[in-house]
């Protein structure tokens, strides 16, 4: 299993490092403008087929997240949110509308190239930390880096800038075993930062977390909001935490009320 996670590490780290040249060479990115849109979706429909049957599970979705706002996506188990947010990140297609991402049509892309939007500018958060349990803080967070090919002479200062920010500077070198649940999600919102992503995806984040640590993880995303020019979108169940969001949206069985 560990010889073919290298493996698969090494040809991602070779054909990251390319994009990263072409994003230096071509210098695609859009200026950071806060109150810009970033991702809008149109008419997103989704159905599935399912033994024969179509499941229609999103119908006719319409929203938006502009630079710099946390949205939320609240609503009962089944009702769409994954769904969505794997179509907002590419992992997904929707089967009618559209997807516009910074500016340019992302829902229409191919496979390859939504994945190289993703992998660029994106960043996502799960609600179980997704760490690599035998490393470090530290490590954890620099495999992301090397991961999406950023020079090595950038790894030891980005790590260390990433795991401050979210108020782990005293646990860089603990391993995921030696951190609270809190502290874990933490490590996972700065690997996800690490490659300096303009969105941020995030299933359930706090799903997993009691009251306490919910409001630090919310802390983190709010700081780094502003300090890291992300906007992020995020499921959750949780009606203590919609407070902090710029906007909620309510689905109910694959709408918005
Ligand atoms: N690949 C798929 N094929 C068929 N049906 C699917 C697929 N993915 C999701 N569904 C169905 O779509 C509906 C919505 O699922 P989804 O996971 O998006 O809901 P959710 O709001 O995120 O729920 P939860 O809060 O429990 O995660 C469910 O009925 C689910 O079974």
């Amino acid at each position: 299993m560990a010889i073919i996670q290298n493996a698969e590490i090494n040809d991602d780290q070779e054909a990251q490092s390319e994009e990263a040249l072409q994003r230096e060479q071509t210098n695609e990115r859009l200026s950071q403008e806060p109150g810009k849109t970033l991702l809008s979706v149109n008419q997103v429909e989704r159905i599935f087929q399912v033994g024969g049957r179509s499941l229609h599970v999103l119908k006719g979705i319409q929203m938006e997240v502009k630079q710099q706002q946390l949205v939320m996506l609240k609503g009962r188990s089944g009702s769409g949110k994954t769904t969505l947010l794997n179509c907002l990140g590419g992992l997904d297609t929707p089967s009618k509308g559209e997807i516009i991402f910074n500016g340019k049509p992302f829902s229409t892309k191919s496979d390859d190239e939504r994945t190289l939007v993703r992998r660029r500018d994106m960043g996502f958060i799960f609600q179980a930390f997704a760490l690599m349990p035998l490393l470090s803080a530290w490590e954890n967070v620099e495999l992301s880096l090397r991961m999406a090919g950023t020079p090595r002479s950038q790894w030891k200062e980005r790590v260390e800038e990433c795991l401050t920010l979210v108020g782990l500077e005293k646990r860089m070198h603990h391993r995921p075993f030696e951190l609270s649940g809190g502290e874990q999600q933490r490590v996972a919102i700065a690997k996800a930062i690490a490659h300096k992503p303009i969105l941020l995806l995030a299933d359930e984040p706090t799903a997993e977390l009691d009251t306490a640590m919910s409001a630090q993880v919310m802390a983190v995303f709010q700081n780094i909001i502003r300090t890291e020019n992300v906007s992020i979108c995020m499921t959750t169940h949780d009606l203590t935490i919609l407070e902090v969001a710029d906007h909620v949206y309510e689905m109910v069985d694959g709408k918005f009320i």
